[in-house]
């Protein structure tokens, strides 16, 4: 043991250990005490929730080994105040800690993705409470209200004396040391800081505890107990005739009562339950501080049995893009918890989604791998798209402004990530394009769906026309745009950059194709009239020589140089054939590091601009239309790979 330890009961004991906590930990329990103050609530929900949590690992273990009941197998959680030593302990009965366990678990944080999530926030993000709680500080959220945290652990199975003590003030280091503990499981004890233990943020008050329980933990399946509290008349001494009336006061028995309702939430009737209550499983499953955005609770019957209580966040998660984002659905069977994150019960492109499954069917034993194959599994799965997608639908399709505002702020959140389910779910393919929503050459503000383009196609217009871009102001001054504009046809504009990928999955819209702007030929149909056609053809004959010689003067950097119809305004842009890869989409991909196949675009020109008459003529024909070729690349948001030869060639025609 370390002999500069300051702490007493470090002292008191001579045979703990002392580590030092995992520098992540430290980090973290710094950011817990400043950023969590104003929430100091929320340790009981944490301390509550593991305790819960360690009950169901043991009722899962037992499943197999049911002597690890130790002939105690009324699992529960306790609540005990000490308001002369300042103490709030929490007592549960599940499967406890060795030392070893209570080193790793309680000095080490597990989940890479905490770690990594500490390491990008900036320091203003550090203040923010709603950040910080969103990945859950689990137990060290004690450490906002207790000086010093005690445990004591004894792991289900182990003999008495192969208890662990783990004791420390929340700064860099922890003690432990092997006890004996005759009961199984784990207690928890806070030394509360002097400023908890007063005024309103006073956690010695019982009533303070209950109703924090009642809020934060009233869905947890098992009883929570605190000790019976009863009112004792005060009686008068034996000869005291005075008026002076006689009191009474609660006092603290030593029986256990039970202060919740200890009914899993989602198993009861959803129209017996409160919204607040709903908002506060919510807050319990995910840690997020902010209320949910809304929720659907079904019971499931048919081939599968289940019940279904997903719900959508508010705001979309800081990992919402990494690989290892954790999912939120946690699965139980039978009311029996069986695993967090269950990957397999969601797609991916709604991993967003929080929420509990209750199979009625799968079996206890059941691992990740079973999962993955199982048939049921894939049948919940199913079930579980549909209804959020259907819940998204209610909310976009709402007349309701409430319900609308909703739609809006989800999209804003989680617009991209619906859209990766283009290419990955065909069965909902067309449900989910009805959710989508653009800005449009007409309409800027991120609202336009495909149904309410179509309802304001033009007569004669035979396809919904869009145009990919990085961003709005390069997409509605793209090239590619002038036509269009100049025939007052709508064109969507997509900016997002997932569009161009998720766009090859969906060709048609209700029976009405799809076409990207910036690809292939424009054929507007009925919307060109046979004048116009004519001309184009005699532009396309007059500026034959010219093109034949841009052709050469190119040579593989274009696959074909046309005169184009598309133009108004500029003078060239460049196309690609239909499937092949916009010039942004090879820039993205090149970012990722992903190899990328050489494809040449075809220049098209517009036979009406002077710059494209000019060039019969010119005696820099080759610097010329390589300029052009170029300012059309980067018209189209691609890159030079030379632009040091573009400038120099600029700089030379300007000062001709
Ligand atoms: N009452 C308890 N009984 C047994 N083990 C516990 C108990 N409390 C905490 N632990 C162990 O300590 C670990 C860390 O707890 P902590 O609350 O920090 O994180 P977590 O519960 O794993 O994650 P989260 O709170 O984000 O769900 C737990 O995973 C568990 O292994």
């Amino acid at each position: 043991m370390s002999d500069t330890q300051t702490d007493n009961q470090q002292n008191d004991s001579q045979n703990a250990t002392q580590h030092v906590f995992e520098a992540e930990v430290a980090q973290l329990l710094n950011l817990v005490t400043h950023s969590l103050y104003s929430n100091s609530d929320i340790f009981v929900r944490e301390l509550v929730s593991n305790a819960s949590d360690a009950c169901d690992k043991l009722r899962f273990e037992a499943t197999s080994d049911d002597s690890l009941y130790e002939e105690d197998g009324e699992l529960k959680v306790r609540i005990d105040v000490d308001t002369d030593a300042k103490t709030i302990t929490f007592i549960d009965n599940g499967i406890g800690m060795s030392e070893a366990d209570a080193i790793e678990n309680l000095g080490t944080i597990a989940k890479s993705g905490t770690k990594a999530f500490l390491e990008q926030l900036s320091e203003s993000q550090k203040q923010d409470g709603q950040l910080i709680g969103q990945f859950g500080v689990g137990f060290y959220s004690g450490f906002i209200v207790a000086d010093t945290i005690s445990v004591e652990s004894r792991k289900a199975g182990e003999p008495a004396d192969q208890g662990v003590r783990w004791i420390s003030d929340g700064t860099g280091k922890f003690t432990t040391e092997t006890i004996t503990k005759d009961s199984r499981g784990t207690s928890i004890t806070l030394h509360l800081k002097e400023e908890y233990t007063e005024g309103e943020d006073n956690y010695l008050d019982r009533n303070k505890i209950k109703s924090l329980v009642n809020k934060y933990s009233d869905h947890i399946s098992l009883p929570i107990q605190m000790r019976k509290e009863v009112w004792q008349e005060d009686v008068k001494e034996e000869g005291d005739d005075s008026d002076t009336p006689v009191g009474g006061q609660m006092v603290v028995t030593d029986e256990w009562e039970t202060i919740n309702k200890a009914s899993a939430l989602w198993t009861r009737s959803s129209s017996e339950i409160e919204d607040e209550e709903y908002t506060e499983f919510y807050k319990n499953i995910s840690y997020d501080f902010q209320d949910p955005l809304a929720w659907t609770h079904n019971r499931v019957e048919g081939r599968v049995q289940y019940t279904q209580l997903l719900y959508i966040p508010a705001k979309a998660p800081f990992d919402l893009y990494a690989r290892e984002q954790q999912h939120g659905l946690k699965l139980y069977v039978k009311r029996v918890f069986i695993m967090d994150d269950a990957e397999q019960l969601l797609p991916m492109y709604l991993r967003f989604v929080k929420g509990v499954i209750d199979s009625a069917d799968l079996p206890l034993n059941v691992s990740r791998e079973i999962l993955q194959e199982s048939r049921d599994v894939k049948s919940i799965r199913d079930g579980n798209a549909r209804r959020v997608l259907t819940l998204l639908a209610s909310l976009a399709n709402s007349e309701d402004a409430d319900k609308q505002e909703k739609f809006k702020q989800f999209y804003s959140e989680f617009g991209d990530v619906i859209k990766e389910g283009l290419g990955e779910d065909m069965t909902n393919q067309a449900r989910i394009a009805k959710l989508l929503r653009y800005a449009t050459s007409t309409h800027e503000g991120l609202e336009t769906g495909f149904e309410d383009y179509k309802a304001r196609m033009k007569d004669g217009q035979k396809a919904i026309y869009y145009l990919t871009a990085e961003n709005l102001a390069a997409a509605k001054n793209s090239p590619q745009l002038e036509l269009f504009k100049k025939k007052g046809i709508e064109v969507i504009l997509m900016t997002s950059r997932v569009d161009e990928w998720a766009m090859n999955f969906l060709h048609e819209f209700e029976g009405t194709p799809l076409q990207n702007i910036a690809k292939g030929a424009v054929d507007l149909g009925d919307l060109q009239d046979e004048a116009e056609k004519e001309e184009a053809k005699k532009a396309e004959e007059n500026l034959k020589p010219v093109v034949d010689k841009l052709k050469t003067a190119l040579g593989d950097r274009a696959k074909d140089v046309q005169v184009s119809t598309r133009l108004v305004d500029s003078p060239a842009c460049l196309v690609v054939g239909e499937g092949e890869l916009t010039p942004q989409m090879v820039q993205m991909l090149k970012q990722m590091g992903q190899e990328v196949p050489d494809i040449k675009p075809t220049l098209e020109v517009n036979p009406n601009h002077p710059l494209i008459q000019k060039l019969e003529t010119s005696e820099q024909f080759d610097d010329l239309a390589q300029v052009i070729f170029d300012q059309a690349l980067l018209a189209d948001g691609g890159q030079l790979d030379d632009p040091a030869a573009y400038l120099k060639r600029v700089n030379e025609l300007l000062l001709k």
